[in-house]
């Protein structure tokens, strides 16, 4: 479980990007974080991932507090060009990582090719990234992180640089993935139909400096589909409701949560057995 309690962080300059954060995030759970330019959501996530040391408050991964980056932890940034080393190969760069882990050579390549097949990429293993096109080359970053097999995978804003049709099908690769791997993803997005079609949950920050404005459970049937998915009734509100928050407006005093009775409700048939 991942536990953020009072995070604070003013930059060297005095600027106050966080101020009071309190999240909490249980394992497994993909969370999407959306909020206003420039609020302080890639903030959040270097801190998360041990980039910066905040000012203030605390953050435990499964209890234990993050000092540097955490072990267990892969990060999948927007710019996929400056990420992927251009003079390593595909399956190199994929397989990079692992040496953290204390892999032998050929459990690297092993587990380096495993993650190129998840993500639609089997033969690319020999090629260099700048072979790729912007869209392969995300999916040897989101390879990369897989391979690494983290407890936790931070995405900032990952499709922000590819067109809308890549962009849907990374999104449903990262359904798929979460879906076996069971990891927990947190997903920062400017995207708001996004953030509702990928999360178990979307979390609304404030403007800058940036504390949690909204939490909500999103209700949608855990198989989702880019069509159908997105012309629910459920999806359209929430949608709705995500942009009005985003935009600076309050939830309205005691409304149940949009998508709360279909969460409910896919609790209920989840703990029946077979999920989705
Ligand atoms: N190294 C830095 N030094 C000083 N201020 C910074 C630094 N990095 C970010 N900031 C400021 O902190 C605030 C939050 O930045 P951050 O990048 O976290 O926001 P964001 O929500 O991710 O932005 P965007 O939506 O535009 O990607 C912004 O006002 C930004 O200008």
């Amino acid at each position: 479980m991942l536990q953020i309690t009072g995070l604070t962080h003013s930059y060297a300059d005095g600027h106050k990007a966080i101020d009071g954060l309190d999240l909490t995030v249980p394992d497994g759970q993909l969370l999407s974080i959306v909020g206003p330019s420039g609020c302080g959501k890639s903030t959040l996530l270097r801190a998360i991932a041990g980039l910066i040391r905040p000012t203030g408050g605390r953050i435990t991964l499964d209890g234990k507090p993050i000092n540097g980056v955490p072990d267990d932890l892969a990060v999948v940034f927007q710019d996929y060009s400056r990420s992927l080393f251009p003079w390593l190969t595909v399956r190199d760069n994929v397989a990079l990582p692992l040496r953290r882990r204390g892999k032998s050579r050929a459990e690297r390549r092993a587990a380096a090719q495993e993650a190129l097949e998840s993500v639609g990429l089997p033969d690319a293993g020999r090629k260099y990234p700048w072979q790729l096109s912007g869209g392969m080359q995300q999916r040897v970053s989101i390879a990369r992180a897989l391979a690494f097999r983290p407890s936790l995978m931070l995405m900032d804003e990952p499709f922000g640089s590819v067109d809308a049709q890549t962009r849907e099908d990374l999104e449903d690769l990262v359904l798929q993935v979460h879906r076996t791997e069971k990891m927990t993803i947190l997903l920062v997005t400017h995207d708001i139909d996004e953030s509702v079609y990928v999360g178990d949950r979307v979390v609304v920050l404030n403007k800058s400096p940036a504390r949690v404005h909204a939490d909500l459970p999103v209700g949608l049937p855990s198989v989702r589909d880019q069509i159908d998915t997105r012309s629910l009734p459920e999806f359209i509100q929430l949608r709705a409701e995500i942009g009005r928050l985003v935009r600076g407006g309050a939830r309205e005093p005691g409304a149940e949560p949009v998508g709360a009775q279909a969460a409910a409700a896919n609790d209920v048939k989840d703990s029946g057995g077979e999920s989705a």
